[in-house]
């Protein structure tokens, strides 16, 4: 009962205690698309309204989800919604492509993102971390810093080091700065989407993205014509993912992606895991800043696995990635997932038509009174590997499910737990007084203001 009483609910938007009209739907999709959930949302297996345009079935019953997800996933393909906001610009990447085109580059992918080849990128992994620790370092002992912004360098920097071993050979900034441009043209939801207006009809913002995307092109291009002349890669090249990038057949049929396919799939890396990531990074550090009692735990923990660096590291911390988990849990980073269906199917009792628009927002399902006890409260110990076995299934999804699951689940996973790890082990990180920390859904979900902490060293202390 008093452990109850002393349990932390993070914050989110106040639900509205009834369903939005067509007209305050719009306006708040535009500015967070958090604030359209009202309570029977989360309350409901099932939803289904009439937009002016189409029906759409909001689904958290365990069942639908596995029917739209994975046994009739082919009846629903991502939605327009979905495709330009989630892989604007990343026309030939895994992320956008479908049928059999999909179904090559996931074959030739998934070797890629297999357990062995994730363990070995621990090192490059703890490189960034420590590196991010030690600029941290230089800072005196109470710095005040947006901790949101640092995990965009830091989670960019892990990228940059597994995907090019030898760097990105310009400046890590300005790349940077291009992928936070392009983040913010490509997170809104606007009405001209919602209406479902043809791709060729100029939205705001888009001319900018050509250029960012141009930019990106010519950076990847120049690093993959350093790397190899034509398709001959040297034999001695570094193992990262570049290399295995180049080098990987279809297990099928033995043809290699191409080179448009390998840049598409580059920036797609890039931009897939890159925000995704350091949000997740955020929200931990901001959970923990709230619960001293978790917070030395897993100060504890990262005090005692990280003197052996090996490349079973990540599994070793266990307390750590349980507070990652949930972090995923109250806050997913990609909070909402669509589909249309091709044809008519059946969801449980209702009849789904064809063309109707399917939603499964994970922040929802995630804080679902069905699914979930003490839905709102922060409580690693759910995903202690004692009990994790009792959620089910279909009641988490951070990363989706079925085959088009997210590919970089376990590289993600293991780069949060590596560098919330370091980071905790090295730095007391205390929210400022007046820091307005609350969640907005752009193309991830992410604190409004970033995340101002001070921070200091703490074999300082
Ligand atoms: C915490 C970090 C991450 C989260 C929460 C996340 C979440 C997701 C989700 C929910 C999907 C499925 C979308 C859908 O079904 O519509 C997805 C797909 C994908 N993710 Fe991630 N992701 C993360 C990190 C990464 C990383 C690090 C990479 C690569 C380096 C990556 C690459 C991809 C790709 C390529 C797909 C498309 C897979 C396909 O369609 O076959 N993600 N991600």
């Amino acid at each position: 009962m008093l452990r109850r009483a002393m349990e932390y609910c993070p914050p989110v938007p106040h639900p509205p205690p009834s369903r939005l009209g067509f007209l305050e739907l719009l306006i708040r999709l535009r500015r967070n698309p958090l604030e359209c959930w009202s309570a029977d949302f989360f309350q409901q297996p099932t939803v289904k309204l009439r937009l002016p345009f189409t029906d759409v079935f909001v689904v958290h019953d365990p069942h639908a989800i596995k029917r739209v997800l994975m046994d009739n996933w082919r009846n629903y393909p991502k939605d327009t919604i979905q495709r330009r906001i989630l892989s604007s610009g990343l026309a030939d990447g895994l992320l956008s492509v479908d049928g059999e085109r999909w179904d090559v580059q996931r074959r030739t992918l998934a070797p890629i993102f297999a357990r062995r080849t994730v363990t070995s990128f621990t090192m490059p992994m703890l490189v960034a971390a420590n590196e991010l620790s030690a600029k941290w370092a230089t800072m005196g002992s109470s710095a005040t810093l947006d901790v949101a912004a640092e995990m965009t360098l830091v989670t960019l920097n892990v990228l940059a080091l597994t995907i090019f071993s030898d760097g990105i050979g310009g400046d890590l900034d300005e790349f940077r700065m291009a992928m936070n441009a392009y983040f913010s043209v490509i997170g809104r939801i606007g009405a001209l989407d919602l209406l479902g207006v043809p791709k060729f009809v100029p939205r705001p913002g888009h001319r900018r993205l050509r250029a960012t995307m141009a930019y990106f092109e010519t950076v990847i291009d120049r690093i993959v014509g350093t790397r190899c002349r034509g398709r001959a890669v040297p034999v001695d090249g570094p193992a990262d993912l570049l290399t295995l990038l180049l080098r990987s057949p279809d297990p099928s049929t033995g043809r290699q992606l191409s080179l448009s396919e390998i840049r598409s799939n580059i920036l797609t890396f890039l931009s897939a895991g890159h925000e995704t990531t350091a949000n997740t990074l955020a929200w931990s550090i901001f959970l923990l800043s709230q619960s001293p009692e978790w917070r030395s735990r897993v100060v504890a923990e990262a005090e005692r696995e990280l003197s052996n660096p090996d490349d079973d590291l990540a599994e070793r911390l266990i307390v750590t990635k349980a507070v990652i988990e949930e972090a995923l849990r109250l806050y997913p980073p990609i909070a909402a997932l669509s589909r249309t269906a091709l044809k008519a199917d059946r969801l449980g009792d209702l009849a789904v038509g064809a063309g109707s628009l399917i939603v499964i927002a994970p922040y929802v399902l995630h804080r679902h009174r069905g699914l979930w006890s003490r839905p709102d409260a922060f409580d690693p110990s759910r995903f202690l590997p004692e009990v994790r076995g009792a959620i089910p299934r279909f009641a988490y999804l951070p990363f989706g499910v079925g085959p088009r699951t997210c590919i970089g689940a376990s590289f993600a996973l293991q780069e949060a737990t590596i560098v919330l790890a370091v980071l905790m082990r090295d730095f007391e990180m205390r929210l400022l007084p007046h820091a307005d920390v609350q969640p907005l859904q752009r193309i991830t979900l992410r604190p409004a203001h970033g995340l101002p902490m001070a921070i200091s060293r703490r074999s300082a202390q």
